[in-house]
């Protein structure tokens, strides 16, 4: 099955270097198509299966790259019959609207051997303000549709650009991973897994939370399957100050499952977990629940930098004060002052901090009950 990736993004933004990075790395070894569709553009000279409308040249980098005219689901088509390739890279002429890129390539996904993997936005974050401000919905649309957005030149941009441009982004699209740290610093693959997940610090750390109270304190069973109910997760995004707020509240979920009877012992010893593994937080549905006992999680992405020492320290408070609410977990990775990045974790009474790979950006997230999110943004230096 051939994966699809589309790489959008203005001129100039960085797409290529994207590219190149990712063909010398975290798509080594594979057998690459890159398409440059030039939706509306006529007049190919020669080449490869012309009628088609496909123009197929080497590119230096040892993959195949094509120009498309005409009709892009055919197109497609018989670039996916001819070469089966491992991976199709698509990188829209620039101009054209995101979402119609994403919609023409799942109109013919179900009728070919492919199926899209990813859709990135190349943002150079010198431009973003002015590029919004000139291209308006041109420039929305690559933000609003992207799984996940890269800025380029944060190597040379100063934090206050740089945190201007993700507050900006964060307006137009509140879930995908925005990297703020140089490509060049990341390993293609890390690259390549942030653009494929969207999946957040959050909700993996309240997946764990969630597991270790199933695995610890659940006894009776519950039906997995049963977990398939709509979560909804609320994101205060008033500010743009990309703070995410989850608010595990029953009134927001549609939960059908547990026994109640079986569950109203199991809420006296939770202090709300979820205990089914779904990440999420269970009630039973006849008001044993108050919302004192509901936890939430505070999520924060930063590209501020810290010492080792400043992260111990601010575990250490979270530890020992409990005026930043009853935190249950915190867990993060944020850019060293030394240019090394730091991993901490912290569970009540223990907390540890190490250096780790660099991550695409920085992410903080605590869980707890209670918690007063302005005092553990000061905390934190994110406010
Ligand atoms: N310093 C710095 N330069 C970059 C970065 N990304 C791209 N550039 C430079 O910006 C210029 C344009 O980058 P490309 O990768 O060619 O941009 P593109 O989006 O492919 O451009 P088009 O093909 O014209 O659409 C090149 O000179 C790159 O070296 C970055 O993250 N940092």
């Amino acid at each position: 099955m051939t994966k699809i990736d589309i790489i959008s993004g203005f001129l100039g933004a960085g797409k290529t270097t994207l590219i190149k990075k990712l063909l010398s790395d975290a798509y080594k070894g594979e057998q690459v198509v890159l398409i440059e569709n030039e939706f509306g553009e006529i007049g190919i000279d020669g080449g490869f299966l012309k009628e088609a409308g496909i123009e197929i040249r080497e590119m230096n980098s040892g993959c195949i790259c094509c120009s498309l005219v005409g009709d892009f689901g055919k197109s497609l088509h018989e670039v996916v019959d001819t070469y089966h390739p491992d991976r199709i890279l698509i990188e829209p002429s620039g101009v054209g609207k995101l979402s119609d890129v994403i919609k023409a390539v799942q109109d013919v996904q179900g009728e070919i051997d492919a199926e899209l993997n990813s859709f990135t936005t190349v943002v150079d974050v010198t431009k973003c303000k002015i590029y919004r401000k000139n291209f308006g919905e041109f420039f929305s649309n690559q933000i609003e549709y992207a799984g996940a957005v890269i800025l380029s030149r944060t190597d040379k941009a100063k934090p206050e650009k740089i945190q201007e441009s993700v507050a900006l982004l964060r307006e137009l699209n509140e879930k995908a991973p925005i990297i703020t740290t140089p490509i060049e610093q990341l390993p293609g693959e890390k690259i390549l897994e942030t653009m494929e997940s969207s999946k957040s610090l959050e909700d993996e750390l309240l997946a764990e939370v969630a597991k270790e109270a199933h695995d610890h304190e659940h006894h009776h069973h519950h039906d997995h399957e049963e977990c398939n109910h709509e979560h909804h997760d609320h994101h205060d995004h008033e500010e743009c100050d990309h703070e995410h707020h989850h608010h595990h509240d029953h009134e927001d979920h549609e939960h059908h499952h547990h026994d109640h009877e079986e569950h109203e012992h199991e809420h006296h010893h939770h202090d709300g977990e979820c205990s089914c593994g779904c990440g999420h937080h269970h009630h039973d549905h006849e008001g044993h629940h108050h919302a004192d006992e509901v936890f939430t999680s505070w999520g924060k992405e930063t590209i501020h930098t810290y010492t080792k020492d400043e992260v111990s320290a601010i575990l250490k408070t979270l530890e020992e004060d409990g005026s930043y609410g009853n935190v249950l977990r915190a867990k993060g990775m944020v850019a060293g002052a030394d240019g090394e990045w730091i991993y901490f974790d912290m569970v009540p009474e223990e907390h540890e901090v190490r250096t780790g790979a660099p991550e695409y950006t920085g992410r903080i997230c605590v869980i707890g009950a209670e918690l007063n999110e302005d005092k553990l943004a000061e905390l934190f230096k994110v406010k």
